[in-house]
């Protein structure tokens, strides 16, 4: 294993309130190799939104600790916090650019901060507007721009800092699909040339399907499912794998079950599948299903609909054929 460029280690988060304490982060274990891009997913209240909170210790944790590049940030005085906050950009749903100040003011604008001088910063804005594909459009203001582009404008200056790390907090929610699929490019092919890690709030699983290596499903502040994206789309009891590559809830006829088969091709491949399929009889019925590549890994999914009296030794013969079988329904 490479060493982790973001390291949490037993991370959690309580917030007291009046009546009970909330526990936002209970004891979160993550490791992101450098270079990495990791998504983060998992339902409104998981505690996405604090865990970013923790890793720029905008938030101090309740207890645990957060390291990037082997700097446990969670233990710096303040002071020594807003430099070592320099080396992670933030890239957020809502921009929120200065609408009075051109594309090139808002990038150069952390550069202001840091006390960079005016001349390096005009040439290191062009650099980074050059690189988000926005070279030439320094003068422009926002409302002149898409959603896109004021996208593209919210990355570089995320990177005006040269930061070593970049966390992106749903940052495709509110663009189209097809500029979600052109964002996610510009943000793989930036984690391709300056080789930064980057991590993905998100609750689109395309975005993980897009881009990302590996992938933590959280749940009530806890860390459920976690892995690269190849092994858990071959995990078959895997809750991620299920809303990776999706079948359709189907209704259900009276005295009917759904039993669902899952396998990759590394382990059966699918005209045995089918011929498995094919010799549980007539009354089985392939209601739905999906075969698809993701991770380097052909997975297939699909939903048989059969007479509840005839699931048993329907799985049986499944799991006698090599493939992974369960009644969901
Ligand atoms: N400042 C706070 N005080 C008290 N409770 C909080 C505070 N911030 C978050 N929480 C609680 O912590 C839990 C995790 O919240 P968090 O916002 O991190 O979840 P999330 O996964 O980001 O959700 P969403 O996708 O809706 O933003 C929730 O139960 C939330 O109500």
């Amino acid at each position: 294993m490479p060493p982790a460029h973001i390291e949490l280690t037993a991370l959690r988060k309580v917030y007291p309130t009046r009546g009970e304490d909330v526990v936002a982060l209970d004891g979160i274990d993550l490791a992101v190799p450098r270079a990495a891009i990791h998504g983060i997913v998992g339902r409104s209240g998981a505690g996405k939104s604090t865990l970013i909170r923790c890793l720029t210790v905008l938030e101090r944790p309740t207890s645990g600790s957060v390291a990037v590049d082997g700097e446990v940030l969670s233990d710096l005085p303040e002071a020594r916090l807003r430099s070592a906050r320099r080396r992670i950009g933030m890239v957020f749903q809502h921009v929120n650019l200065l609408d009075s100040r051109t594309v090139a003011a808002n990038v150069a604008y952390p550069l202001e901060v840091a006390g960079v001088p005016r001349a390096r910063r005009a040439a290191r804005v062009a650099e980074l507007l050059d690189l988000v594909g926005l070279g030439g459009r320094g003068d422009s203001y926002p409302g002149q721009l898409s959603g896109g582009q004021k996208q593209r404008v919210g990355i570089a200056r995320a990177l005006a800092t040269e930061p070593a790390v970049l966390l992106c907090d749903e940052p495709t929610s509110a663009l189209d699909s097809a500029t979600t699929r052109q964002i996610l490019a510009l943000i793989r092919d930036l984690r391709d040339r300056l080789g930064i890690t980057v991590l993905i709030i998100t609750h689109e699983m395309a975005v993980v399907r897009e881009i990302c290596d590996s992938v933590t499903l959280l749940e009530h502040g806890r860390v459920v499912e976690s892995g690269p994206v190849g092994d858990v789309v071959a995990h078959y009891g895997s809750r991620l794998a299920r809303e990776l590559i999706p079948v359709p809830d189907l209704p259900l006829g009276d005295q009917r079950s759904l039993v669902e088969v899952a396998y990759t091709t590394d382990d059966v491949a699918t005209r045995d599948v089918l011929s498995a399929v094919a010799g549980l009889g007539a009354q089985v019925e392939i209601a739905a299903g999906t075969i698809e590549t993701l991770a380097g890994r052909r997975v297939g999914r699909l939903q048989l609909d059969l007479p509840a009296g005839e699931v048993d030794a329907a799985l049986v013969r499944l799991h006698a054929a090599g493939v992974h079988a369960e009644v969901t329904r």
